[in-house]
């Protein structure tokens, strides 16, 4: 393997996990395709694979077998119990600064409390993991790490077992043609309870014109049957290819794999800055650049998306004044154009104090007006009560957070959970006291093309 100019080995240990040995390693290889590293833990490491990629295309993070699992298990104190464990684990790593830190990464579920019968049986409400193999590309370099995470006291063997593993992994990448994935086949589109979906927007519109709630986000599912089973690298390989401009994930949880092509963040911390985007008000893309700049101009116009919009904006804010300095919001929204839809869009940076981390923001962020609504546990009670299914990781956070505390979540919206031979997409809008089913129900149709595109969602019968 060449170049393998920079390798580093640290141990990580400390009171709480001091029956724990954290060892790493990581060398500079020769770029390669990050899909390719995935695809060539298809064997080895099927169901316990992750995928990051950043909007930017800047910072991209796989992740293959789990070297350490965290997951939580109490429902109101899931982000501290990561926090908590992830700090632990890595409060004692003899470092030599290296260029790249070991990353922990997953996601959580969007409602620990939502006891409606849930597809999602193999995430747990909060599921991460430190991968054994780790492959980041940054500014043009790729790194491959090993992570170790061992109560032996004796493991070189174990170690030199996952060099081999690793130097197999990276050759497979290298020489490998990277696989032009078929669209999958869809047998069967099925919308789930739409009528009751109607329903609900209808009743949640009545509860704001009550004043019991502002705004109240309510979402629903489209389940896709395919002819066969769809992997989980073609399943990346199609929405990469349909939605270049988002940030791209993908969590497997054994035979399950939750991905999606989202364009929001939900918070980004490097060196103490964090970053955040309110992302809430939608409108369709015109199809000449007329419409589509005068439809871009409607929106940013428009009253009820415009109030949409700032709950978001105001909840950041406040957010972000809890935990950091310096605090910037821009007064008026941009618009963000992706290829099938335009939103308003206003990003609010911040300097982190002392004490505060990306997994406080996280805590405090989620969920924001953009999936939850106004005011937050009144929204967060209404979905119980109306919403139609139960939304398991769809519209919450998903991302990394390094041994220095730098990382980023994105909001898991544009999204669908694949279980083989099927899959469930999922949208949503904000709901306000002028909201129509009708109009709702046609934004959703929007906001499910990403991922229909991404997995062939016609029928075998449609052009
Ligand atoms: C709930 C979704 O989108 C949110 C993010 C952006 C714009 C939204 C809207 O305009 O309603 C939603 O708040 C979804 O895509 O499923």
């Amino acid at each position: 393997m060449n170049p393998q100019q920079y390798s580093s080995t640290n141990k990580i240990a400390d009171t709480r996990y001091l029956k724990y040995q954290f060892y790493t390693e990581t060398i500079e290889v020769s770029r390669m395709s990050a899909l390719a590293f995935f695809e060539a833990g298809e064997k080895q490491h099927k169901g316990k694979r992750m995928f990051w990629q950043n909007r930017e295309k800047t910072f991209t993070m796989v992740g293959l077998g789990h070297a350490h699992i965290l997951e939580a298990l109490n429902p109101h104190g899931r982000f501290e119990e990561v926090k908590s464990e992830w700090q632990s684990l890595c409060r004692q790593i003899v470092n030599e600064e290296p260029d790249v830190q070991p990353i922990l990464f997953g996601g959580f579920s969007f409602d620990p409390l939502n006891k409606t019968q849930s597809v999602w049986t193999n995430f747990p409400q909060a599921y991460f993991a430190v991968p054994a193999f780790q492959l980041v590309i940054k500014d043009d370099r790729a790194y491959v790490s090993i992570h170790l995470v061992t109560k032996k006291t004796e493991s070189f063997n174990d170690f030199e077992a996952l060099r081999k593993e690793r130097d197999r992994l990276i050759h497979a990448a290298q020489v490998s043609e990277l696989k032009k994935y078929e669209k999958p086949l869809v047998t069967k589109r099925t919308e789930i309870k739409k009528d009751d979906y109607l329903a609900s927007i209808r009743k949640v519109t009545e509860v704001i014109k009550a004043k019991q709630a502002e705004k109240v986000v309510i979402s629903r599912a489209l389940k896709l049957d395919f002819a066969k089973p769809l992997s989980a690298a073609s399943a990346l390989y199609q929405a990469s290819e349909e939605q270049p401009e988002s940030f791209l994930f993908g969590l497997e949880a054994g035979s399950q794999f939750f991905f999606g092509a989202t364009p929001e963040r939900l918070v980004k911390v490097k060196d103490r800055q964090a970053l955040s985007t309110c992302l809430a008000g939608s409108i369709p893309r015109g199809r000449t650049v007329e419409r589509d700049t005068q439809l871009g101009e409607e929106l940013l116009s428009d009253k009820k998306n415009r109030s949409e919009h700032q709950y978001v904006v105001s909840m950041i804010s406040k957010v972000f004044g809890a935990h950091s300095t310096h605090v910037s919001v821009p007064k008026t929204p941009k618009l963000m154009k992706i290829r099938d839809i335009q939103h308003l869009y206003t990003p609010v940076e911040g300097e982190l104090m002392p004490g505060s981390t990306l997994l406080d923001l996280v805590r405090d962020l989620h969920p924001t007006p953009a999936l939850g609504g106004e005011p937050k546990q009144e929204a967060l009670s209404l979905i119980r009560q109306y919403e139609t299914m139960n939304r398991g990781y769809y519209a919450a956070p998903v991302g990394w957070i390094d041994a220095k505390g730098n990382g980023e979540f994105a909001v898991a919206i544009r999204s669908a959970l694949l279980n083989e031979t099927e899959a469930y997409l999922y949208a949503g809008g904000g709901i306000v006291e002028d909201s129509t089913p009708e109009a709702e129900y046609d934004e959703t149709w929007v906001k499910f093309r990403p991922m229909l595109r991404a997995l062939g969602g016609q029928l075998s019968d449609e052009s």
